[in-house]
């Protein structure tokens, strides 16, 4: 039976005169930590200062672990799952979970995906490409562990590794904890019979995992390292050429921006360039950062950049499949999670018309992710997406971002009388926060106020309503802490920065002119999360929130 999308008007919520401003502080943490590491903290923050002082209009939701549908509370928050959550209302298994229950349960090695790369076992070779490390985001090291293991068990002869370090969503520095784990994994592999290896790599703001084509180069330089054995450094094993890339420890070059190099064997030739009949396996479960390079493996008249030589008979698949509209990659190991009747969808069928703004860094995140990962518009009669394109350079050196930019397009959309609907994205506390620069970090919490502010005098000026939230945290905390939450220094006695997402719910206010007065957070849904957003969108705009959904924070008085 076909889904009822119709929505029931609230029974004393009427609808607002202007639009809803939904508006998302990426990285912007409730953190109990409130101290001079604390950037959301830090900062001159008036606009923020005054909406969480309004009495029920303020309160925090929980952004992280089983909440948004990861594996355990153990696990920060992300932009994907947050904006899964936020946008479909739903809690739904993510790919981090998934692939977990895949290789426990042994499925992954049934699928079709995996019977596609057995046929390269006997006289090819298996190659995995994706992040090295334990941060939960896009990737997981014992994942890929478990796939060597498994393809090992089942008769493959040659596995190939391509590493992307991290230091983004784990400490700086630890790459070199992950490459020497693999190396014993791999020779523990050895031992049995089995000839597997490290290949290529580099750091993964520099190499293959770019996202909404911010910069195809990354990608190039991951395809000549992973793929023809090209790169400009050239090492003997991983952990040299992770440790001498790094460089001194005065001008140390952190994890993330590790430049591309190839291993070789003793007669300086590549040891695992991809060649014809041959398999790949892209081992990052998350979609954004594994789009391009999966177009580049997969798509016959593939023109962004020269790839000099295309294997043939490749037997490619993804951990999962990223974009289900694309169907790319069109075979993969674990199929992704499905969100249905996600919140855009009951916008569009009952007429009401979306704006949505980001910068690129975050544009598919308020679009795409939001809407449950499906490419393009839900209804392009009724919506307008916009993006800002994103500066390529790194981003505490410049953390205005372009928030200026979506701040006068969004206001531009909420004055047009055009909307129902205004739902915009600021990058910068996130973005700016993975740097692991704190003063950087306190600048764009305090850039994102100030147009928090101009947006919010927008919507009063034509009598809308809005929501501000984040989808977790990152701002919040930029110091790593011992179990006590006590700041740790590194041997230079210089505060270890924290360039990851936190565990910190987030905030979330409501308010606005054209917001009648007994419109309150209820206070009986204390364990309340990103998920509950959704149906409270719907009781702002005059309608209950589906049935399906996470109930609504809100409540009359
Ligand atoms: O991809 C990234 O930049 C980080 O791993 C996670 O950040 P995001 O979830 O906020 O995009
Ligand atoms: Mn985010
Ligand atoms: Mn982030």
């Amino acid at each position: 039976m076909a889904h009822d999308y119709t929505l029931k008007p609230h029974p004393t919520i009427t609808a607002p005169e202007g639009p809803l401003m939904v508006c998302i502080l990426d990285g912007f943490g409730e953190n109990e930590f409130k101290d001079e590491y604390n950037a959301v903290h830090v900062a001159n923050t008036p606009t923020i200062d005054a909406l969480r002082a309004v009495p029920r209009r303020f309160r925090s939701i929980k952004a992280h672990g089983t909440a948004v549908g990861l594996p355990s509370d153990a696990d920060m928050g992300n932009s994907e799952v947050g904006h899964n959550a936020l946008g479909s209302g739903q809690v739904v298994d993510q790919g981090a979970r998934l692939v977990d229950i895949a290789l426990e349960t042994g499925k992954m090695f049934e699928g079709d995906g995996w019977k596609l790369i057995s046929q390269a076992f006997a006289d090819n070779t298996v190659h995995f490409i994706g992040l090295l490390s334990d941060g939960g985001v896009h990737s997981r090291a014992d994942q890929l562990v478990g796939c060597l293991r498994g393809a090992a068990a089942r008769g493959a002869k040659r596995l190939r590794c391509h590493i992307l370090t991290d230091g983004r969503d784990v400490p700086d520095g630890s790459s070199i904890r992950f490459v020497e784990e693999l190396e014993a994994e791999l020779a523990a592999l050895r031992e049995k019979g089995c000839d597997a290896l490290i290949a290529s790599g580099g750091g993964r703001m520099q190499v293959t995992m770019d996202r909404y084509e911010a910069d195809w180069a990354m990608v190039k330089r991951g395809w000549d390292a992973h793929v023809l054995g090209k790169a400009e450094h050239t090492f003997r094993d991983a952990k040299t050429a992770v440790v001498t890339l790094r460089g001194p420890e005065d001008a140390q070059v952190s994890d993330q921006y590790l430049a591309p190099f190839v291993i070789v064997d003793e007669a300086g030739a590549p040891v695992g360039t991809v060649q014809d009949g041959d398999a790949v396996v892209l081992f990052n479960f998350r979609a954004d950062r594994m789009v391009e390079i999966s177009k580049a493996f997969e798509y016959p008249d593939f023109a962004v950049f020269d790839r000099e030589r295309v294997p043939q008979n490749l037997r490619f698949v993804g951990m999962m499949q990223y974009d289900g509209d694309l169907k790319l990659p069109a075979n993969f190991l674990v199929p992704p999670p499905e969100i249905l009747h996600v919140s855009g969808e009951y916008l569009v069928k009952n007429g009401l018309a979306t704006f949505a703004c980001s910068e690129t860094q975050k544009f598919g995140h308020v679009t795409f992710f939001w809407n449950g990962n499906r490419s393009g518009y839900l209804d392009s009669k009724l919506e307008q997406y916009l993006e800002i394109p994103s500066d390529k350079i790194e981003f505490n050196k410049a953390p205005d971002m372009k928030a200026r930019e979506i701040t006068a397009a969004s206001k531009e959309a909420i004055l047009s009388g055009k909307y129902k609907v205004v739902r915009v994205n600021f990058a910068n506390p996130d973005m700016v926060g993975h740097t692991g620069d704190l003063a950087a970090t306190v600048r764009a919490c305090e850039v994102v106020d100030a147009c928090v502010k101009e947006l919010l005098e927008a919507v009063d000026s034509v009598n809308g309503r809005w929501i501000v939230t984040a989808d977790h945290g990152n701002a919040d905390d930029m110091v790593q802490r011992d179990k006590k939450g006590k700041p740790l220094v590194g041997e230079d006695g210089k505060p270890l920065p924290l360039t990851s997402h936190t565990l910190a719910p987030v905030p979330i206010f409501v308010g606005g002119k054209g917001l009648p007065e007994g419109v309150v957070f209820r206070d009986d849904l204390p364990d309340a999360g990103l998920a509950n957003v959704a149906a409270t969108t719907f009781n702002l705009l005059g309608y209950q929130g589906p049935e399906i959904y996470k109930d609504s924070l809100l409540t009359v008085v």
